[in-house]
C-alpha cells in the first residue's frame, strides 16, 4: 500500500537574572494554569491543544510581560556551534515576528552569559550530553518564552546552519496547521527545526518522517528508561494520539530559493499537561504510579538522533523503506514485522 500524498503547504549576572525573571514569569504562569480552568476550545480542528480564545498563557497584559521581555539563549554541542552561536550574536540581526507583524526586541545570550547551563527550565546539559547527532540539535536555541518556535527558525532560516533546532517554555503566538493556533503552555515540548531538501518530489513526504521520528523517539526513551511503552500512534498526515486524545502535532513550512527547499518543521507533544486531552506522563503515570517520567530534554535529544538517521534513510533511499516502520506507529493500520535500520 502506498502513502496518500498531501502538499504542504551584558554582563553573567545581569544575564542570568533575566533568565530567573523569566523563568519566574514562566513558572507563576504555570501555576496559574494549573489553577485555572483550561479554556481549550479550537479554531477549526480538533487539535486538543489549538485554541482561538485567549487562555491565560496567551492572553494580552501577562504574555506582554514575556514578550517584552523575550530572551534566546544559543547551546552549542561543540566548540563549532559555540562559535557559531558568538557570531549570531554579534550580527544581532535575528528577528521574531513575520513581515506583517511588529518586530519584538529580542535578548541573545551566549550560554556561558548564565550562570549555570542547569539553571533554566529547560537542562540544556543532559540535552547535548543525549545527542548524537552530526547536524540536527547540535546548535540549540531555548527561551522562557517566545511568540512562536516555528517563526524564530523560518524568519531566521539563513543565519543558522541547517538542523538548528529552537525550544520554547511557552509560545504565546503558537502556530498550528491552518489557521489553527496552538496552545502552548508549560509542560507542552514545542520546538522547531530547519531542513534543507532539493528533490521537490520528496519534500511533502517530509512531514511522515517528521512524525515518525516522534514516535520512535518517544519508544526509544521508554525503552531506555525502562519505562511501559505508550501507545502513540500517527493519525494521518501528521497528528498524534494517545489512547484516542491527540497529544501531538507536526506543522512543516517550506520555502525555495537558490534551488533548495527550506523547510521549518515543527512539533508540539504534550508531555506534561493533562488538560484537555491527555499527555505521556499523565498514561505513564497510570501505568507506573510514577509521575513526570519523560522529560523534554530526553525526548527532544532522542527525537534528532531518531530523525538524523531516518532522513538519511528517507533521502538516499526513499520513503518506501520506510513505510512499514511509518504503517507499524499509523493509528489506522496495524503491520507487524522487523525494519532495521542498520
Ligand atoms: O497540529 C497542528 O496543528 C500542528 C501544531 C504544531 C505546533 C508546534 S509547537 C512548536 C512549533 N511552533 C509553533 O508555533 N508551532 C509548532
Amino acid at each position: 500500500m502506498r502513502l496518500a500524498i498531501r502538499h504542504l503547504p551584558s554582563t553573567p549576572n545581569a544575564a542570568a537574572s533575566v533568565v530567573a525573571a523569566a523563568t519566574a514569569v514562566a513558572a507563576f504562569l504555570f501555576f496559574r494554569r494549573r489553577h485555572s480552568r483550561y479554556s481549550s476550545t479550537k479554531h477549526s480542528s480538533t487539535t486538543g491543544l489549538s485554541a482561538p480564545t485567549p487562555s491565560p498563557l496567551i492572553d494580552g497584559a501577562v504574555m506582554k510581560d514575556i514578550s517584552s521581555h523575550s530572551i534566546l539563549v544559543l547551546f552549542g554541542k561543540s566548540s563549532q556551534e559555540d562559535q557559531i552561536a558568538r557570531t549570531i550574536k554579534v550580527k544581532d540581526t535575528l528577528r521574531l515576528f513575520g513581515e506583517d507583524d511588529e518586530q519584538e526586541e529580542i535578548r541573545v545570550l551566549l550560554m556561558s552569559e548564565i550562570d549555570s547551563i542547569d539553571s533554566p527550565t529547560f537542562r540544556a546539559k543532559p540535552y547535548m550530553d543525549a545527542l548524537a547527532t552530526d547536524r540536527f540539535g547540535r546548535l540549540l536555541l531555548w527561551s522562557p518564552g517566545l511568540p512562536s518556535t516555528h517563526d524564530v527558525v523560518s524568519k531566521n532560516f539563513c543565519k543558522f546552519p541547517v538542523g538548528t533546532a529552537c525550544v520554547a517554555d511557552v509560545q504565546y503566538k503558537g502556530r498550528g496547521r491552518g489557521k489553527n493556533v496552538w496552545e502552548s503552555p508549560v509542560g507542552c515540548l514545542m520546538f522547531s527545526f530547519t531542513v534543507q531538501m532539493e528533490d521537490g518530489r520528496k519534500v511533502p513526504l517530509l512531514q511522515y518522517v517528521v512524525s515518525l521520528a516522534l514516535t520512535e523517539a518517544i519508544k526509544e526513551t521508554c525503552h531506555a528508561k525502562g519505562l511501559p511503552q505508550i501507545d502513540v500512534r500517527i493519525k494521518w498526515p501528521n497528528d498524534l494520539y494517545l489512547n484516542g486524545l491527540k497529544v501531538g502535532g507536526i506543522l512543516c513550512t517550506s520555502t525555495y530559493t537558490s534551488k533548495k527547499f527550506n523547510i521549518s518543521a515543527g512539533v508540539g507533544l504534550n508531555l506534561d499537561n493533562d488538560k484537555p486531552t491527555s499527555s505521556l506522563n499523565a498514561a505513564l503515570q497510570e501505568m507506573t504510579s510514577v509521575s513526570h517520567q519523560l522529560g523534554r530534554e530526553d525526548i527532544l535529544a532522542a527525537y534528532f538522533n531518531s530523525f538524523e538517521k531516518l532522513f538519511e534513510v528517507f533521502l538516499h533511499q526513499g520513503f518506501e523503506v520506510l513505510e512499514e516502520l511509518y504503517y507499524r506507529s499509523w493509528l489506522h493500520s496495524c503491520i507487524v514485522g522487523t525494519v532495521s535500520l542498520e
